[in-house]
């Protein structure tokens, strides 16, 4: 058993209120809380009875039904102080020989609710920016390619990659904007900070805003809770914007505002948050027309090509296709569980010959494809020709590019035995819509390994 100064100090000492009674109801102790919170005296209370000062309270209720009152509202003393309180009578060799009540100001409660819903605010913040957060998964070891077009890119990028100038990526769909924005942060002096990437064609124009810039709670209906936007995850990183020529121009303006004052304002907030972001930007959309069109603001794309890098179209990195297809195919081994060792030389023509309309995503897509329809350790133009668009075996006239004759040719040679049929007739028709005599049709046959993927 306690002694009795260490019980009343114990009492004395803790910050909820106590009060004791006898088993009439008499008040017999108040400790100091209890004091402070009601503003009533340890002398004056204890000449009260508690079914006379408090008959509605919680202890004035446990008393006279015998049973504990949990969570019980009241308002107390001379403050009126609203409390919450907890009341259990008190039993000795099961007799109640009165009743005691703890309890807190209501406040205290109050205050420790709204504590503990700022903390979780500040938790959910906190996990949903780890959750965005990424770091760039390539570096420039990822980007395959010798030919003259794609070294240039590189050799542009590496040195672009040491300064924090905003760089814009142009090229068709597929090209590798995407991979070059990972490597150029990976390669940066930002590479332990965060990599954010937002695409804007793929969100609402609505939305995109709050997406980018972040919004405080309230500042629209269903705005419940702050959210941080994607230049404030990027501080200290690098920031991709893909497509952004799809970016309205409202918005246009308000990045434009960003890039020049290197700070951001939360929607529905009223301070500025300086922010430190290298932008990557890129697109597939030709962004001199659009300014012309007067769709992309001209102040805007001269800000964001202070390094402007044109990643080519694979029909244009010449020599790169069996570097290409060899990598991809060796990543498609380990993901299929396959092993292919190669292409054939004609099928690796056909590559060379095929214009890739989706790039180096088409050629990943048409191997896969091919790939997991086949058992073979190589992979032959016979496995090929149901993959490939025949629209894109087609040259278009007016396209600025240049295509190698003998590539031409047999593109032709193959469109007109695709259309004719491989038959002696179908030769024969084949050989009258070329302008060239049979023998010639088959020995270009021959030269371009053609008929073994038809017959
Ligand atoms: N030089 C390269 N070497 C190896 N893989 C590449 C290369 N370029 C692109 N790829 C691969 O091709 C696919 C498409 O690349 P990416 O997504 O970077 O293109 P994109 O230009 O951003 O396309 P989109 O404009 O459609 O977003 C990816 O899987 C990427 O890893």
């Amino acid at each position: 058993m306690l002694p009795m100064e260490m019980i009343s100090a114990i009492l004395d000492s803790v910050q909820e209120a106590i009060e004791v009674t006898d088993r009439n109801g008499q008040i017999i102790y108040v400790n100091p809380a209890f004091c402070q919170i009601t503003g009533i005296s340890l002398a004056e209370r204890t000449k009260e009875n508690i079914f006379q000062v408090s008959p509605e309270g919680a202890l004035a209720l446990a008393l006279k039904t015998g049973e504990a009152v949990k969570g019980h509202r009241t308002r107390v003393g001379g403050s009126n102080a609203e409390v919450i309180s907890n009341a259990v009578p008190i039993r000795v060799s099961g007799e109640i020989v009165g009743a005691v009540v703890i309890f807190q100001h209501i406040t205290d409660i109050i205050k420790l609710t709204e504590e503990v819903r700022r903390s979780s605010n500040i938790i959910r913040n906190l996990s949903d920016k780890y959750g965005q957060v990424t770091k760039s998964k390539y570096d420039f070891a990822h980007i395959i390619g010798s030919s003259n077009a794609i070294k240039d890119c590189i050799r542009t990028a590496k040195m672009a990659a040491e300064s924090s100038s905003t760089v814009l990526l142009l090229g068709e769909s597929g090209t590798g904007k995407e991979l070059f924005a990972h490597a150029l942060h990976h390669a940066s002096p930002r590479r332990e900070g965060p990599f954010i990437a937002l695409n804007c064609a793929a969100i609402p124009d609505t939305l995109l805003e709050s997406e980018l810039f972040g919004y405080h709670r309230g500042a629209f209906t269903g705005a419940v809770k702050d959210k941080i936007g994607k230049f404030e995850l990027a501080h200290a990183g690098t920031l991709f914007l893909d497509e952004i020529g799809d970016m309205n121009l409202l918005l246009q303006a308000k990045l434009l505002r960003v890039l020049q004052e290197k700070e951001i304002e939360r929607i529905g907030g009223t301070r500025s948050i300086a922010i430190d972001v290298r932008l990557i930007a890129a697109t597939n959309r030709n962004l001199k027309e659009l300014v012309r069109e007067g769709l992309f603001r001209e102040d805007l794309y001269y800000r964001l090509n202070v390094v402007e890098i044109n990643l080519p179209p694979l029909r244009e990195r010449y020599g790169d296709m069996a570097e290409l297809a060899n990598y991809i195919i060796v990543r498609l081994n380990r993901k299929l569980g396959k092993k292919v060792v190669g292409l054939s030389p004609d099928a690796l023509t056909q590559l060379d010959t095929y214009q890739w309309p989706g790039n180096i995503r088409e050629l990943e897509n048409v191997l896969e494809r091919v790939m997991v329809a086949s058992d073979s350790d190589r992979i032959t133009v016979r496995h090929l020709a149901p993959h490939l668009s025949l629209n894109s075996l087609t040259v278009s006239t007016c396209e600025t590019t240049i295509t190698p004759l003998d590539q031409l040719e047999r593109m032709m040679i193959e469109r007109a035995l695709e259309k004719c049929g491989g038959s002696l007739d179908g030769k024969k028709e084949a050989a009258r819509q070329l302008n060239i005599s049979l023998a010639t049709l088959y020995n270009k046959i021959k030269k371009y390994h053609l008929l073994d993927s038809k017959n």
